[in-house]
């Protein structure tokens, strides 16, 4: 895989996208604990050195940013509806980069409230953890006993019911809830190739690595541009539109790495020529 990735580079800028839980950080019990490891942070902080680099994410941005704490970066929150620019200089970075698009802001009363209801109505299922990411909601079950599963998922239902214009699915052990616009974290992607000036460039390779269903509209794009490779992050086979698999992120960490090093061996061998 790291072959075919470098050498279909060759002349071409890559832009990395990184999801974050399961791809950057170990999968655990509680969301809020989801910490990366100082390995990874070094590693991600060299790779937005040597190509732009943003964060796409399920997670509200400022979450995921107090995570991460990289400066250098594009962050992508609420599964790419909230993205934001890198908050200091940065070589890929393009004029005063504060937040760039924000493509659901009319549904923050809405998704206010549905959390507001959602935490009221699962509230007598032990284990459960309802997250407001801002422009969308999650509903943990990792830690509710699978006997109540069923219960769960018909207690957000009914909450939806009473929302049409918001629509329901489902990552690892998390039903999502999100705003029924065409937007997604594949839309983000084409969304920050055209900030950073690669719009209908033949001259950029993308490359997304994440974990998780919401993962796939973004190796879709990329499979139906014909252009970059998506990496999906998973122990087991699975159907997906990524090119290529990871089984965790201690792997992906190894593969940020040895691109890094070999685009620093590559400027090194072009400075001597
Ligand atoms: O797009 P992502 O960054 O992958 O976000 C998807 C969801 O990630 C988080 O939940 C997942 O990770 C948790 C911590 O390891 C884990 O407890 C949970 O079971 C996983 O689904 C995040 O907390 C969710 O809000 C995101 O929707």
């Amino acid at each position: 895989m790291f072959e075919q990735i470098v050498a279909a580079s060759k002349g071409k800028q890559i832009v990395m996208f990184l999801d974050y839980d399961g791809t950057l950080s170990q999968i655990v019990e509680d969301p809020d604990q989801a910490f990366m490891p100082k390995e990874m942070r070094a590693t991600v902080r060299d790779v937005a050195r040597y190509f732009p680099t943003a964060i796409v994410t399920g997670r509200c941005r400022d979450k995921v940013y107090s995570f991460v704490k990289l400066a250098g970066l594009y962050y992508a929150g609420s599964h790419g509806m909230d993205i934001k620019g890198p908050s200091k200089s940065c070589k890929y970075k393009k004029g005063n980069q504060g937040v760039l698009f924000q493509a659901a802001s009319e549904f923050l009363p809405m998704i206010d409230e549905v959390y507001k209801d959602l935490v009221e109505k699962t509230k007598s299922i032990p284990g459960t953890k309802v997250e407001n990411n801002k422009f969308c909601v999650s509903v943990h079950f990792r830690c509710v006993d699978e006997k109540s599963w069923a219960a769960l998922a018909e207690q957000v239902r009914s909450v939806l019911n009473h929302y049409p214009k918001l629509k329901l699915t489902q990552g690892r052990k998390v039903l999502e809830i999100r705003p029924t616009i065409k937007w997604d974290k594949g839309r983000a992607l084409e969304f920050l190739l055209e900030s950073l000036g690669y719009a209908n460039s033949t001259n950029v390779l993308p490359v997304y690595i994440g974990d998780d269903r919401s993962d796939e509209d973004a190796f879709k794009v990329l499979r139906e541009r014909g252009q970059g490779f998506g990496i999906l992050v998973s122990k087991l086979p699975k159907e997906t539109n990524a090119s290529y698999s990871l089984q965790e992120p201690s792997e992906v960490k190894e593969f940020l790495k040895r691109l890094v090093d070999w685009k620093k061996m590559s400027q090194r061998a072009a400075k001597c020529a």
